[in-house]
């Protein structure tokens, strides 16, 4: 999505902001209250402010906008605040300090019963631990959602089925969970949160328990699901690859702090210190580096011929294309071709030598746009 600041009016509702966090702290321990409020404890490191003041920061004066439709990963190592952090937004888990607003209203304001309306409605949450009710059969256990918001038998159950369907269970509607494999159980949470139709999806690390073939399976549907949906997800992850392959942006966590913020070509291209870029240092840079970062101007001739990319395919996906048709190939964007990509800018970036934006920070504006990760 774009950051433009003088944004046509279609994109300033792109850019309204689903969940909008700014200084956010929570701290667990006793009087938490006065270390946000008091810089000098604000300052202090985890082993200094537990020794003390007996309090753990578990977010720090973190602050970012979810926007409409974007896959919204949070990401950090073990302890870094991650889920904290997503229980913050819907008061699972009570902010100590900040503002939280979604859609613009007040979290932090809400009484008990707007809360429940926006868990039930707004921002469903898939857990790991799917937290399935293991007497209901999977079709009742999707319908569980809709039951509890009021709908009547036959339309939940019609529109239950309707989701089992679409996260491929059909046939199985009628099982109980002990009787479907981890990966299968996930689909059903997943199937579950969905179901009620919530703006936003919030994903803890749903994925850790499972094995990598049923993981990689998983991830593909959360893919593809938001491709035909365009449903805004804030996922959790520790897991890079998993981070890359479905964040358009990326917030990076360490010690409760937000170190990093971006798409996932942002993060790889221009980490914004020696811990991100140690980090990212191993991420293969062809699997994020777009082609609109790592083209050049094309020749008049170039402009005519040859295989056409979207300005947001990877240089992995360049790099089969122009294998497969030895010829330079072109960026295309509503007909007009932007530029090319040849051997030569290709080879640079799997060598990790070119110039050009991807080795600088890019500016507002121009972000990447990232519509299809999964093509
Ligand atoms: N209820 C609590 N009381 C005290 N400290 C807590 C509590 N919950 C979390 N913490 C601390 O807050 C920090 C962040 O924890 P959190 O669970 O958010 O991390 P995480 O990044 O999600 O880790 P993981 O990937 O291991 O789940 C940790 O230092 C943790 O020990």
């Amino acid at each position: 999505m774009s950051t433009d600041a003088s944004s046509t009016s279609v994109r300033t509702e792109v850019d309204t902001p689903v969940f909008s966090v700014a200084g956010l702290w929570k701290v667990f321990g006793p009087k938490a209250e006065r270390v946000p409020a008091d810089p000098e404890l604000a300052a202090l490191s985890a082993a200094e402010l537990r020794e003390r003041t007996g309090c753990t920061a578990a977010i720090r004066d973190v602050g970012f906008d979810v926007r409409k439709g974007e896959v919204f990963v949070i990401m950090g190592l073990s302890g870094s605040g991650k889920s904290t952090l997503v229980r913050c937004l819907t008061r699972l888990i009570e902010p100590t300090a900040g503002t939280l607003a979604i859609d613009g209203e007040d979290v932090r304001a809400m009484d008990k019963a707007r809360l429940r309306e926006l868990r039930r409605h707004r921002a469903a949450m898939v857990f790991q631990h799917f937290g399935l009710l293991p007497h209901r059969t999977v079709l009742d256990n999707v319908a569980y959602g809709l039951e509890i918001q009021g709908v009547g038998r036959a339309e939940r159950r019609e529109r239950a089925a309707a989701f089992v369907a679409k996260v491929g269970l059909e046939g199985m509607e009628q099982r109980r969970p002990a009787q479907l494999s981890g990966g299968q159980r996930q689909r059903v949470g997943l199937a579950r949160a969905l179901a009620v139709d919530p703006e936003v999806l919030l994903f803890d690390e749903p994925f850790s328990a499972l094995d990598p073939l049923i993981r990689r399976d998983m991830q593909e549907e959360v893919v593809r699901l938001h491709r035909e949906e365009g449903r805004t997800m804030v996922f959790v992850t520790h897991d890079l690859s998993e981070a890359l392959k479905l964040g358009d942006r990326i917030a990076l966590m360490r010690d409760g702090r937000l170190v990093q913020l971006g798409t996932p070509e942002e993060i790889v291209g221009s980490p914004a210190d020696d811990y991100v870029r140690a980090f990212v240092r191993d991420v293969p840079r062809e699997q994020v580096v777009t082609v609109r970062t790592a083209m050049r101007a094309a020749s008049a001739e170039e402009t005519a011929d040859g295989p056409a990319l979207p300005p947001d395919a990877t240089v992995a996906e360049a790099i089969e294309a122009v294998a497969r048709t030895g010829s330079p190939a072109r960026v295309m964007d509503e007909g007009r071709c932007l530029g090319v990509v040849d051997h030569d800018r290709l080879l640079r970036v799997v060598a990790g030598t070119e110039q050009g934006p991807g080795r600088r920070a890019p500016e507002a504006g121009q972000r990447p746009e990232r519509h299809d990760k999964a093509a």
